[in-house]
């Protein structure tokens, strides 16, 4: 306990009724910003706090007060722990007991604070699995965070992601630097903006242009075929190699840039920077959207992803100069030649939607290659992963590809689009693939409209951001075929079954749909027809550990895979 005398050098303690005061202020305050939300302007609010603060210690203690710097500063912190321990106490008891969802079943401990979320995501980068944990211990309607509701029913797909969903994007999409000008796509939260956008994507990724860069796509297949050729009978590193063919496709459909990993045999420093930094970002991005915000702000603390994102602006600063340049040289009727032209070509042509500032064009060339690339690169490497698993498939895989280049007068060997696209198995082994191991496990995450919505039985309160766990939905035992065949890689199951359908939405569904679904089918089915048509099935490298694959990999948002061995051999 202070003496007499410090507390005569410390200057008059503040009246228990100021005490009072600031505690029943802090609970004020928590009820005063609660209806609003505030997850984009955490660090405004924060900033002013602290300024407050400095203006209490400085303007108050010290010069009306007259105490020394180092006792207004105590004051102010005392006082301001009295302030925080009122907003802190009333939040986490609004949220345990009184929140909207207190009724709803999950751990104590995500029910008050996200970063019960957090701790589990960063433990073993395995969200997913957790979220599934979850669901086993408390059913279908688990809540995974104070204003957050995991649901694991198939009707709760159309609901929430249909195309007649009056649910929206949750607070996460925005949680970017810039204001509302400088969104990428799948930032834009208003569904007005995000469909006269979208419409500009889905030009740039339409059948007409995917068919103009086929053959781009084919030369890259054919890469990656030289690089197993030559490594034919030896391990190689499928995650890594597969890694490469995704890149690069994307660099060249992208932006008619080449990233040259799969000559080079060496990941681009701007690839790796983004890899360096996406741990770090989607632990801290997927629990506390504004801290992402805020590492995204701070020099350094996210230097690999900056890195990334000024290549990206780079890149497009020079296909803009290129674009302008093609269209001078009177090419303006011929369509552009890759994804990012054509939104090029939408703000050259001044149509409503086209990206306007710097930054959401910069926010743009980055989503198109990291929505591309990571995306497709892990279902092709998950693919070889199952078919090395079950040589059965592969065959049947092998026979069909087989058949179908020689059907028409075909040479047997040359792989097109045109000659591959019909193959069924094709479809339903990449299909499998995503179910079993989607590229974005843990689901997209919608908020609720202010009147709520109804799920089955249980009507969900309004503007809760709620999500269907995409790995645990697409393995429940009850949509399925039970518990064996829920866990089974079986294409086969897909010959009576629809993706709309059954309860598969790898692509997402409705509004957010993803645009470039039939460019990856596109890659995907040239690589895989042209492996099974050059190669026996390939084999798991002696001593590689195919269970320690299978469990091994991590929920980044996007899937992210521990290396894969594998050894092939010409047929
Ligand atoms: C197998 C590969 C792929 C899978 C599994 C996949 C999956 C997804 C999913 C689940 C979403 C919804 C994300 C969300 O709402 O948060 C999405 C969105 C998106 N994807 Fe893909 N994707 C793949 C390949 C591609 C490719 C090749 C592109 C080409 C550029 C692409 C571009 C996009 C874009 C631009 C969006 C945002 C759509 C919007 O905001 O409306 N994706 N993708």
């Amino acid at each position: 306990m202070a003496s007499a005398h410090t507390v005569a050098a410390a200057g008059p303690w503040p009246s228990s009724t100021l005490l009072t005061t600031l505690f029943v202020a802090g609970v004020g305050s928590h009820h005063l910003i609660r209806p609003y939300e505030i997850d984009n302007y955490v660090i405004s609010l924060g900033s002013a706090y602290l300024a407050t603060l400095a203006a209490t210690s400085l303007g108050y203690f010290q010069t009306i007060a007259g105490l020394d710097a180092w006792t207004a500063a105590s004051h102010t912190f005392a006082l301001s722990c009295v302030f925080n321990a009122g907003l802190v106490s009333s939040i986490l008891i609004y949220r345990a007991f009184f929140h909207r969802l207190h009724r709803f079943p999950g751990p104590f401990a995500a029910k008050v604070s996200r970063v019960y979320a957090a701790r589990a995501s960063a433990d073993k980068l395995q969200m997913h699995l957790e979220s599934q944990r979850m669901h086993e211990q408390y059913g279908d309607f688990v809540r995974t965070g104070p204003r957050h509701l995991s649901i694991l029913r198939s009707s709760a797909i159309p609901a929430i992601y249909g195309p007649a969903t009056k649910c929206v994007r949750s607070p996460w999409y925005a949680a970017t630097p810039g204001g509302l000008n400088d969104l990428s796509l799948l930032q834009l939260r208003d569904p007005e903006a995000h469909k006269r956008r979208k419409k500009h994507w889905e030009r740039g990724l339409s059948f007409k242009a995917l068919n103009s860069y086929e053959p781009r796509v084919r030369a890259k297949a054919d890469l990656l075929l030289e690089r197993l050729a030559e490594n034919a009978g030896k391990p190689i590193d499928m995650t890594m190699y597969g890694m490469f063919y995704g890149f690069d496709v994307m660099s060249e459909v992208g932006f008619s840039k080449d990233f040259n990993m799969l000559k080079s045999e060496k990941e681009h420093p701007a690839i790796m920077a983004l890899h360096s930094s996406l741990t770090i970002l989607s632990v801290v991005g997927g629990s506390q959207p504004w801290l992402l915000g805020m590492m995204i702000r701070i020099p350094g603390a996210s230097a690999g992803y900056q890195k990334f994102i000024e290549w990206c602006g780079d890149e497009l600063q020079a296909r803009k100069a290129a674009y302008k340049k093609e269209r001078a040289n009177s090419l303006q009727d011929q369509d552009p030649s890759d994804v990012v032209s054509w939104l090029i070509k939408a703000e050259e042509d001044g149509e409503k939607g086209a990206p306007g500032s710097h930054l959401s064009w910069q926010e743009e060339a980055r989503l198109l290659i990291v929505a591309g690339s990571d995306t497709t690169s892990t279902v092709l490497t998950n693919t070889l992963y199952f078919l090395a698993s079950n040589p059965g498939c592969y065959q049947k895989l092998q026979d069909q590809v087989d058949a179908a280049l020689k059907a028409e007068g075909g040479d047997g060997t040359t792989v097109s689009h045109e000659k591959i696209k019909d193959v069924a198995y094709l479809d339903w082994l990449i299909q499998e693939t995503l179910r079993l191991k989607p590229a974005v496990p843990g689901g997209v995450t919608r908020l609720t409209p202010p009147e709520g919505l109804q799920i089955d039985e249980v009507h969900i309160p309004g503007d809760i951001i709620v999500v269907v766990p995409m790995h645990s939905i697409q393995r429940d035992p009850r949509y399925w075929g039970g518990k064996e065949d829920a866990v089974s890689y079986r294409p086969e199951r897909w010959e009576d079954l629809s993706t709309e359908k059954a309860p598969w939405m790898a692509f997402n569904r409705g509004a957010g749909v993803c645009p470039g679904k039939n460019l990856a089918f596109m890659e995907l089915r040239l690589v895989l027809a042209k492996i099974a048509s050059r190669f026996e099935v390939p084999r798991f490298a002696p001593g590689f550990d195919p269970q320690a694959f299978d469990h091994g990999s991590e929920d980044r948002f996007t899937m992210h895979l521990p290396e894969l061995h594998l050894v092939f051999t010409e047929r």
